[in-house]
């Protein structure tokens, strides 16, 4: 369990997160989304123990990341957005000289790694240099590396980024795969699609602030949305007027959209067929439309 109490960090006069709160439960997926510079990576690289806030805590299973920094980042396994290593190593000696501040002896470190590389599809390329891996094997390369500890949190900052069909189905398997086991996954990510298809609560984070907490229930209620498309083979003044008793109506050439439809489809669809109904179907919202109107203030 990951618990955010009240975290502020500045760098310089620049204030660039502001009390931030939340919490990812075990067994839950917590989808982390905001724009470019909303303070996500800070906010995680402050749960990793590298950066220190300048007020408040995180709790990792309940060991404070400012006063145990050791114990508790041993806890959390962080896959970074940008690799923090040497290119020039060899991918399992560098495995071992990272599993050593964890006080894992060489021989055990070999056999762990074996075992890890194989477990994140890097079978066979132990000795491969990593400035020879491409942008998906770095990333399942940070994944090993954050198993060292077999934690039971995991932070992914954008680790779908730049990745092929098969390394976003990977990462988005994994984090499922950890969910089962009862672990926690603050997943960071850019693709609301894929944060929309494995979050269990998606927070908000806008210009260093959280700006809302939602359950993925609560989305789902609002991205299912009760707006409905018409497409006509003809339009005139008169359809606006016919559209209004049944939701708010909005007309675009040939395509009447009726907002928060409410009345029965059967009499809408008589009342129109002068107009040669073409197609009905309904619209649905996705996280990013949900997205947008919390940032504009709208939801
Ligand atoms: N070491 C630093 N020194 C000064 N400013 C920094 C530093 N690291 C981050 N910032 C600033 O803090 C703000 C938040 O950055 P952060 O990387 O946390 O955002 P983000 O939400 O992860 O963005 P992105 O989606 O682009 O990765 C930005 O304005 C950034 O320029």
């Amino acid at each position: 369990m990951i618990a955010v109490e009240r975290i502020s960090k500045r760098f310089g006069s620049k204030k660039v997160l502001d009390n931030v709160s939340f919490d990812v439960k075990d067994g839950e997926i917590a989808g982390f989304v905001g724009l470019n510079g909303a303070g996500k990576t800070t906010t995680i690289r402050i749960l990793a123990g590298v950066l220190t806030p300048n007020s408040g805590d995180v709790l990792i299973d309940d060991l404070s990341i400012v006063k145990e920094k050791e114990k508790a980042s041993m806890h959390v396994g962080w896959v970074p957005e940008l690799p923090l290593f040497d290119p020039n190593a060899k991918a399992l000696d560098y495995f071992v000289f990272i599993a050593g501040y964890y006080g894992i002896s060489k021989s055990d470190a070999l056999s762990l790694g074996k075992r890890l590389f194989e477990e994140v599809g890097l079978a066979g390329r132990e000795k491969d240099k990593l400035r020879n891996y491409s942008q998906g094997m770095k990333r399942r390369f940070l994944l090993a590396v954050s198993l060292i500890s077999d934690p039971k949190n995991f932070l992914f900052d954008e680790v779908l980024n730049g990745l092929d069909p098969e390394g976003i189905q990977f990462f988005r398997d994994m984090a499922l795969k950890f969910k089962k086991e009862g672990k926690s996954v603050l997943f960071s990510s850019h693709i609301l699609s894929e944060v929309e298809s494995i979050a269990d609560k998606v927070i908000f984070i806008h210009q260093g602030k959280i700006l809302r907490i939602m359950e993925m229930n609560e989305i789902r209620k609002i991205v299912k949305s009760n707006d409905l498309k018409i497409i006509l083979g003809k339009v005139d003044d008169n359809v606006l007027s016919i559209a209004k008793s049944f939701g708010k109506p909005e007309l675009n050439g040939n395509t009447l959209i009726i907002h928060d439809f409410n009345g029965e489809l059967s009499e809408l669809s008589s009342k129109l067929s002068p107009y040669e109904v073409l197609e009905v179907s309904r619209l649905k919202n996705s996280l990013e439309d949900v997205f947008f109107k919390i940032i504009n203030g709208e939801l």
